[in-house]
């Protein structure tokens, strides 16, 4: 039903410091540049990211997309007929986000999303604000999205029941975890339950790992600008580190994850930890982060470092 993750909105009281942080750090494009906002590009499509001038800074939008028209007919009244308000997009949000068209929806925690078909591709090859190799997008989309939520009940049943994401692998501890994926991208959805309501990181892969070396180069330059450190993640083998974006979320920037086959994938509970080394969150205080370098050491020695399907995978 759901291809991929096709783009967010981002609502920012900042936007010239997103524009600055968006090109400068994570190697985008601003196109369509206006009063009101910007799009960023990080592949041929005229837009991947739509930043809004407002008064509060959030995610103000997750965009996912369908095939056709007709894909998105059913989805409107799959959506309405389980009980859920469907608006049809404006022709004008229908250009803003330079798609054919669009319908919009709450999820249960009330965030909003967006499905779409026909993204438009731009007339102008992709300038990447730095030199970058470029972003792993295509059939994967443009990344993942991570949300926290208060409850994981209240919210899963309708991302997988309703609009048919897929289970990946989910974990128990330190937080409740469920990843789930849509096409080879191992998770394109995540939800943890922390007990709040949010949007916590936009996952954006790179072409290369010195792309994300010397985004974490630049990134160490800014006092507080990394929210988590470099590491790498047991479920998708994800070499990654977190950033903090002017908004209260962050962009996790990624390299050399792994593709699965939707077709045979078994789900499994990933019991060994969120990495296989790295990912220390800089919030932590010193003792904080010990300890939780210790657990992971820990979980290593007990074998639980990770799954057999993981550590044969590279
Ligand atoms: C576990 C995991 C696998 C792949 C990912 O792309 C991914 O973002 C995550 C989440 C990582 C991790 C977590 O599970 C608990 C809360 C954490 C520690 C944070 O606060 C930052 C990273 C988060
Ligand atoms: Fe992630």
């Amino acid at each position: 039903m759901l291809q991929s993750l096709g783009y967010i909105g981002v609502c920012t009281a900042r936007p010239d410091a997103w524009a600055d942080f968006a090109t400068g750090l994570l190697g985008m494009q601003v196109a369509d540049a206006a009063d009101s906002g910007f799009s960023l590009r990080a592949d041929d499509r005229a837009g991947r990211l739509f930043v809004e001038r407002g008064a509060h800074d959030r995610v103000s939008a997750m965009g996912w997309e369908v095939a056709d028209g007709d894909a998105l007919a059913r989805l409107a009244a799959r959506l309405s007929d389980a009980g859920h308000a469907v608006i049809p997009g404006t022709r004008l949000e229908a250009e803003q986000r330079r798609v054919a068209d669009l319908i919009l929806a709450l999820d249960p925690a009330g965030n909003r999303l967006e499905f779409f078909h026909g993204a438009t591709t731009a007339a102008s090859h992709f300038v990447p604000g730095r030199a970058i190799s470029g972003f792993r997008t295509g059939a994967l989309g443009l990344g993942h999205v991570v949300l926290t939520v208060r409850s994981l009940d209240a919210v899963l049943p309708f991302y997988t029941d309703l609009l048919g994401f897929r289970l990946s692998d989910y974990a128990l501890r330190p937080f409740k975890a469920f990843f789930f994926h849509l096409n080879s991208r191992h998770h394109s959805f995540a939800a943890i339950e922390t007990g709040e309501d949010g949007f916590h990181h936009l996952m954006v892969e790179l072409d290369s790992l010195d792309d994300v070396g010397q985004g974490y180069d630049l990134a160490q330059q800014e006092e507080g600008r990394i929210g988590v450190t470099l590491g790498r993640h047991t479920n998708d083998l994800m070499t990654s580190f977190y950033v903090r974006t002017p908004s209260n979320f962050m962009v996790e920037m990624g390299w050399g994850g792994r593709s699965i086959d939707p077709a045979t994938w078994q789900p499994f509970e990933c019991d060994c930890g969120p990495s296989l080394w790295g990912h220390e969150r800089t919030w932590l205080d010193d003792a904080g982060r010990a300890e939780a370098r210790k657990l992971r050491l820990y979980a290593a020695a007990a074998g639980r470092r990770a799954p057999d399907f993981v550590r044969g995978a590279d």
